[in-house]
């Protein structure tokens, strides 16, 4: 099975990538789909955040007020910190969770589509790892014109983010996405075939996937040795 990692800034049009992704019949692990999951009123999460943010986070409903918890949020980093560290274990394990449904049912690529992809070290499940650029003053107009946000507001959220340049050096493709709809499918359609190809044996032992599997097989083989020594 092949993870490709889908990732970019706030707002540079990763959503939009997976729908051609999906459009052309390949599966979508979306976490922030699982974030909002994981935050539903009584789910552990949402036991979490509010036993730590307070009942002020809350609509009359009893969810929370997301708008109003982003606020908080994206304007102070150490509460930001704070809602990472408390969601973290609920979203890695929801991302592991829907991975291994699609792999049980046997899907050989799936997309995994994680705006947080390194700032959260899940970069190293994933290969090839693509992002969706766009530049810096792109980024903030389609942001702002989004989410209907002050320019303070969508820079804050810009800012909670690894620097995008920074994203871009380490990832293996790039997708320019600066310039019209029409022109993202296009980009699309030259990088689909170059990232759905299957891995060769040498790039699969290469690779961290290829690197883990051989730790485990070689562990579980030393393991297997002692034993069968121990009876002896
Ligand atoms: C703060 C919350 C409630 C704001 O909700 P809201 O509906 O306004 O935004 P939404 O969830 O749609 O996220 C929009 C975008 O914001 C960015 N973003 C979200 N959370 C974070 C974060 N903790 N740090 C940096 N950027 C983030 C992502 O690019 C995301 O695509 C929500 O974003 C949240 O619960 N965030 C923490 C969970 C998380 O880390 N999500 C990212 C998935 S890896
Ligand atoms: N090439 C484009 N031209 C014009 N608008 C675009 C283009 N690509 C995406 N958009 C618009 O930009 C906005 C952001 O795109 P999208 O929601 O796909 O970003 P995202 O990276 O998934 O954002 P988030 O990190 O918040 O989930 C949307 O309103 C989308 O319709």
């Amino acid at each position: 099975m092949r993870i490709i990692g889908l990732t970019g800034g706030i707002a540079t049009g990763k959503s939009t990538v997976s729908n051609l992704f999906k459009a052309n019949g390949f599966p979508v692990v979306d976490a922030d789909v699982i974030a909002r999951d994981v935050l539903k009123k009584g789910s552990g999460g949402w036991r979490k955040v509010v036993a730590a943010f307070g009942e002020d986070i809350l609509l009359e409903s009893g969810e929370v007020d997301r708008a109003k918890l982003g606020q908080i949020v994206f304007s102070d980093p150490s509460k930001r910190q704070l809602l990472n560290r408390l969601l973290a274990p609920y979203i890695s394990s929801g991302i592991f969770w829907e991975v291994f449904k699609l792999w049980m049912k046997g899907c050989k690529i799936i997309i995994l589509d994680v705006p947080l992809l390194f700032e959260a070290k899940m970069d190293r499940w994933t290969n090839p790892i693509i992002i969706v650029w766009i530049d810096p003053e792109t980024q903030l107009k389609r942001l702002m014109a989004r989410d209907r946000t002050s320019a303070l507001d969508a820079q804050n959220r810009i800012n909670a983010q690894m620097p995008l340049d920074l994203k871009r050096s380490k990832a293996d493709i790039v997708i320019d996405n600066n310039g019209s709809l029409e022109d993202l499918h296009e980009n699309f359609k030259k990088i689909l075939d170059q990232v759905t190809k299957p891995l060769t044996w040498t790039e699969f032992w290469l690779s961290r996937q290829g690197a883990i599997v051989a730790f485990i097989s070689i562990l579980t083989g030393v393991l297997g040795c002692k034993k069968l020594l121990a009876r002896l």
